[in-house]
């Protein structure tokens, strides 16, 4: 039977591209996932396998980030003009070329001392909370005496730009991990705290101011945590959820690092000064722990806070 070849495409879906602008010490966000769809006169690609009109889909990708660097993403439709006039203006075989972005949208984490003249700009203008609502979870058992309230949040989504560190771990001989002294630091909360009310019906903590304290001070010590690991940022965040709310006796955080790889732009000839990365969104480290009040037992289970 013989047959045609109809509508076809080609490109690189999903550069997931971010983009940091420095301005002394306010930093500025854009993170995009970017698809590129090309086409054009691709048939000899498809019946006789010369590849000689295909601009390899690697190329496509190495250009989102390449164009992040030299035009840097002034909005989303800037960058996807960039690009979508590159490929046809730049390739006789391309007639056509389809960029679809998607947008995430951050905001800057505002700690409480924000416009204290006693902290310094910089501790909130590197750190980013995602747009977005969160989830807010909990978990209320009781037996006939006693209640147990473990509350939670998951998919809260923070980044710091700067304030990140990573270097001094064990080194075997599987180890390539280059040390980091100025990394982004990203990741996606989910995290659960278990309060000490168990039976005194008329001394029920407030669940909803609670909630949005504990937020807050899961951010501000997020933002102020000066990291050396995932691991030191979390624990920090846990203490000061535990020393500034007398109603939670233990709180337990699975963090996933959010790696952000920095794009090598040399074979372009760009320098890239810390300020183009590709998201991965797996394999990524996952840090968990739980912590208590001093003298508490921990009750939170461990596998909860993945569910
Ligand atoms: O904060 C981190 N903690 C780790 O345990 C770890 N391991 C790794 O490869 N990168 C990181 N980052």
């Amino acid at each position: 039977m013989p047959t045609i070849l109809g509508q076809n495409q080609y490109g690189k879906a999903e550069n997931r591209v971010v983009k940091i602008t420095r301005d002394g010490d306010t930093h500025h966000i854009k993170d995009l996932n970017v698809s590129v769809a090309l086409s054009g006169d691709m048939s000899d690609v498809h019946l006789t396998g010369s590849n000689a009109n295909c601009l390899p889909t690697d190329t496509t990708k190495n250009t989102v980030y390449a164009f992040a660097k030299e035009y840097g993403i002034e909005s989303a439709e800037q960058f996807g003009i960039h690009l979508a006039r590159h490929f046809v203006t730049s390739q006789e075989p391309i007639h056509q070329a389809r960029i679809r972005i998607e947008e995430y949208a951050w905001d800057r984490i505002a700690t409480s001392d924000a416009n204290s003249k006693f902290i310094g700009a910089d501790e909130v203008n590197h750190s980013f909370v995602r747009k977005g609502q969160e989830t807010r979870v909990t978990q209320i058992t009781y037996d006939g005496e006693k209640w147990e309230v473990i509350s939670g949040l998951k998919d809260l989504i923070v980044m710091n730009s700067t304030n990140s560190e990573f270097w001094g771990y064990v080194k075997d001989k599987y180890t390539t991990l280059q040390e980091a002294y100025d990394r982004i630091l990203a990741t996606q909360v989910s995290g659960r705290w278990r309060f000490n009310w168990s039976d005194d019906e008329q001394r029920m903590p407030n669940w909803e101011k609670s909630y949005e304290q504990v937020k807050k001070n899961m951010l501000e010590a997020f933002a102020e945590t000066y990291s050396l690991s995932l691991q030191q940022t979390l624990y920090q965040m846990g203490s000061r959820i535990i020393n500034s709310r007398s109603e939670i006796d233990e709180v337990r955080f699975s963090l996933p690092n959010k790696h952000h790889f920095l794009v090598d732009l040399e074979p372009f000839g760009l320098k890239n000064d810390n300020e183009v990365y590709y998201a991965a969104d797996r394999p990524y480290g996952l840090i968990e722990a739980t912590i208590l009040r001093d003298g508490v037992e921990p009750q939170i289970p461990a596998d909860m806070t993945n569910l």
